[in-house]
C-alpha cells in the first residue's frame, strides 16, 4: 500500500479544504436559495389558503364571524361547548341569522319563527337535505350510492306503516313487555323492597331495538342478538366515522377511507345475510297473493309494496332500505327516551301524577291490551315526553341543509350557495315568547296544562260545561301541544317537507315504555334529584350514559346510572 508523504498529505488536505469550503459555500448558497424558494411558495400557498378562507367566510352573515384566524379558532373551541356557544350567539343577535363554526365548518343558523317556516318549506333544489347528509357524514363513501339514492322507505313508512300502526300495536307492546322482562326483571329485586343499581343506558337501546324491529322484520329476527347489534350500532358508527373522515381526511383520500370503513364494518353484507331469506319469503308472498292480505305484515312487506326504484325491488335494495330505516329510527328514539327516563328519575314528584294517569286509562295487568286510543288519552305522559325532547334533543344544529342556490328568506336576508344552514334548535326551544319566562326550566305538565286550559276555555265559551269535551278524548284537536305536533317553536321531529314520518311510531313506543315503567317500577337517580348531565361533542349531544365506559358490574363508578326498584305488579 503506497504511503502518503507529509507534503503530499498537506497539499491534498489543502485542496480538500478548499474543495470543502467551496462545496459548503455553494451548498449553503443553493440551500439558502432553495429555502427562499420553499419559503416563497409556502407563503404564497398560505396567502392563497387565507384568501380562499376569507372569501368563503366573507359571504356568510357578519353576525357570529370575525377575521379568518379567529373564526377558525372559534370553530374549534365551539366543538367542546356547542350548546353554550349557540345560546350566546342567539342572545347576541336576536332573531337575525348568524354564523356558527364547528371544527372548520361554518353553518348559517336560523332562529326567527318566520325564517324557520321558510326554511322548513324550502325545496330540495334550494336547500338540500340529501346533499347535507352526504357531505357532513360522507355517506357515499361510508355506506355507498344505493344507500343515498333510493328513498322509497319514506312512502313505505308514511303510507303503509302509519296506516297499520293501530293493528300492529299489540305486537309492538308484546315485544316491549318481553324485552323489559328480559332486560330488567332479572336485575331488580322481586321482593319490591330494595333499590338496585342498573345502568339503564345499556337496557333502553335493547328494548327499543327489539320493539321497533318486531314490526320492521318480524318476531324471529327482532330477537336475534347479532341482528339487534347491527341495527343498534349502525347509526353511531356511520355518524362518528363520517364526521372523522370529513374533518381529518383530504378529499382525494376519502374514497379510500370509506372503503376501509366498509371493509371492517361490512354493514351491507351483514344486513343482507340477516334479511335475505325473509325478503325472499316476502317477495314470494307478494307474487302468490296478488292483492290479498299478505301473510307477513311488516316493514319488509311494506317496502316491497312501495313504488319500485329504477332497478326494481332487488333483495340488496330492500336490505339497504331496511338499513336506512334502522339508521333513522333506533338512535333517535333511544336518545329521546333515555333523556326522559333521566328527567323522571331525577324529578320523582312526577311519578305519582303520571302513574295515576296510566292507571286511569291503561289496563294495568295486560299491556298488550293498550290501544292507540287509550294511549292518546294519557296527555300528561305525552306532555312529559314532549317537554323532555324540547329541552334535551339530539344536538345544537337541527335539520342541516346544503345551500344549493342562493336562498332568500321572506324578511329579505340572503344566504349564499355552497354553505350549510341549520336550525338553532336550543334558542328555538327556549324562546320566552313561545314558552314564557321559565322557558329553559323543565315543566313536565307544560303541554297538558295548556291543553286543559284550552279545553276549559272552549267548554265555558260553549256554555256546555265539561260534558262537551270529556277530558282526554280524541275529539278535541290540540295537536299543536301533542308530542307529534310540529310547529316553528317545536322542531324535534323537523317540519315542512321532511317532517319525520316515523314520529307516530316513536311517540307510541315512548309513551308505552314510560307508562310501563311507571306501572311496574320505581325509579330514581343514583344521586337523588340530580339529573346526569348530557354529553356534548361537536354539534351532537347524548344522554350522559354514553360516557359509560366501565363494566356494568362496577357499582362504585360515579357515572350516571338509574336506580330501579320493582313494584308489586298491580300496586298503585
Ligand atoms: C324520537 C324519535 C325521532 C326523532 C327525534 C326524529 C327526528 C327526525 C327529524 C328531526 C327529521 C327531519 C330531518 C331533516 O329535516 O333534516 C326526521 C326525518 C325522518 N325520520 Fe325521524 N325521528 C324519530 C323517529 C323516527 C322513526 C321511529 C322513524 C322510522 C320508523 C323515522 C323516520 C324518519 C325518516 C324516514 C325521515 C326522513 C323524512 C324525509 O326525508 O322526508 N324517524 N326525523
Amino acid at each position: 500500500m503506497p504511503h502518503q508523504t507529509s507534503s503530499n498529505f498537506a497539499s491534498s488536505t489543502n485542496s480538500n479544504w478548499l474543495e470543502c469550503t467551496w462545496l459548503s459555500l455553494t451548498t449553503s448558497f443553493l440551500s439558502a436559495k432553495f429555502s427562499a424558494v420553499v419559503f416563497l411558495f409556502l407563503s404564497l400557498y398560505l396567502a392563497w389558503v387565507y384568501e380562499g378562507c376569507r372569501r368563503k367566510l366573507c359571504r356568510l352573515p357578519q353576525n357570529g364571524r370575525s377575521n379568518v384566524l379567529k373564526s377558525y379558532v372559534d370553530s374549534t373551541v365551539n366543538a367542546f361547548c356547542a350548546n353554550d356557544a349557540v345560546r350566546r350567539l342567539a342572545r347576541l343577535y336576536g332573531d337575525s341569522l348568524f354564523t356558527f363554526g364547528q371544527l372548520g365548518m361554518f353553518a348559517v343558523m336560523v332562529k326567527a319563527k318566520d325564517n324557520v317556516r321558510d326554511y322548513c318549506n324550502a325545496t330540495e333544489d334550494a336547500l338540500s337535505m340529501e346533499a347535507a347528509a352526504e357531505d357532513l357524514l360522507q355517506l357515499r363513501h361510508t355506506v355507498g350510492n344505493q344507500f343515498c339514492d333510493e328513498t322509497y322507505h319514506i312512502p313505505a313508512i308514511r303510507q303503509h306503516m302509519n296506516f297499520h300502526l293501530r293493528t300492529k300495536l299489540p305486537e309492538l307492546l308484546a315485544e316491549m313487555h318481553e324485552a323489559f322482562r328480559d332486560e330488567l326483571d332479572h336485575c331488580v329485586s322481586t321482593s319490591g323492597s330494595e333499590w338496585v343499581l342498573i345502568r339503564i343506558s345499556k337496557k333502553i337501546p335493547q328494548i327499543i331495538c327489539r320493539s321497533n324491529s318486531r314490526i320492521f322484520v318480524g318476531p324471529e329476527l327482532c330477537r336475534d342478538p347479532k341482528y339487534c347489534e347491527l341495527a343498534r350500532n349502525f347509526t353511531d358508527s356511520v355518524i362518528t366515522w363520517g364526521a372523522l373522515i370529513r374533518i381529518l381526511v383530504p378529499i382525494f383520500l376519502r374514497p379510500l377511507a370509506g372503503r376501509i370503513f366498509r371493509y371492517f364494518h361490512r354493514h351491507r353484507e351483514r344486513m343482507l345475510e340477516h334479511c335475505r331469506p325473509l325478503i325472499m319469503e316476502r317477495m314470494a308472498d307478494q307474487q302468490k297473493l296478488k292483492g290479498q292480505q299478505p301473510a307477513h305484515e311488516d316493514m319488509l312487506t311494506w317496502l316491497i309494496q312501495s313504488e319500485a326504484p329504477e332497478n326494481g325491488h332487488s333483495i340488496e335494495s330492500v336490505a339497504m332500505r331496511m338499513l336506512n330505516i334502522n339508521y333513522v329510527a333506533m338512535h333517535t328514539t333511544t336518545k329521546a327516551f333515555t333523556h326522559a327516563v333521566y328527567h323522571l328519575a331525577s324529578k320523582p314528584h312526577y311519578i305519582p301524577i303520571l302513574r295515576e294517569e296510566a292507571e286511569t286509562y291503561l289496563d294495568i295487568e295486560d299491556p298488550t291490551q293498550w290501544s292507540t286510543h287509550s294511549l292518546s288519552r294519557c296527555i300528561k305522559i305525552d306532555s312529559f315526553l314532549k317537554e323532555s325532547v324540547r329541552l334535551n334533543g339530539l344536538g345544537a344544529m337541527y335539520m342541516p341543509r346544503k345551500i344549493v342556490r342562493d336562498f332568500t328568506f321572506s324578511d329579505g336576508s340572503v344566504v349564499p350557495a355552497g354553505h350549510f344552514m341549520a336550525l338553532a334548535v336550543i334558542p328555538i326551544h327556549e324562546d320566552p315568547i313561545a314558552y314564557g319566562d321559565k322557558a329553559d326550566e323543565f315543566d313536565g305538565l307544560r303541554f297538558s296544562n295548556a291543553i286543559m286550559k284550552e279545553r276549559s276555555t272552549v267548554s265555558s265559551s260553549d256554555g256546555g260545561g265539561a260534558e262537551g269535551l270529556e277530558a282526554g278524548t280524541e275529539s278535541d284537536s290540540h295537536w299543536a301541544h301533542r308530542l307529534t305536533g310540529p310547529s316553528p317553536n317545536f322542531v324535534t321531529f323537523g317540519g315542512g317537507r321532511h317532517l319525520c314520518p316515523g314520529r307516530f311510531l316513536a311517540s307510541l313506543l315512548m309513551k308505552s315504555m314510560l307508562a310501563y315503567l311507571l306501572l311496574r317500577y320505581d325509579v330514581r337517580t343514583e344521586v337523588e334529584g340530580v339529573r346526569p348531565e348530557d354529553g356534548w361533542f361537536g354539534p351532537t349531544s347524548s344522554p350522559a350514559s354514553r360516557a359509560n365506559i366501565l363494566p356494568a358490574g362496577d357499582i362504585d363508578f360515579p357515572c350516571p346510572r338509574s336506580l330501579l326498584h320493582k313494584r308489586p305488579f298491580a300496586a298503585s
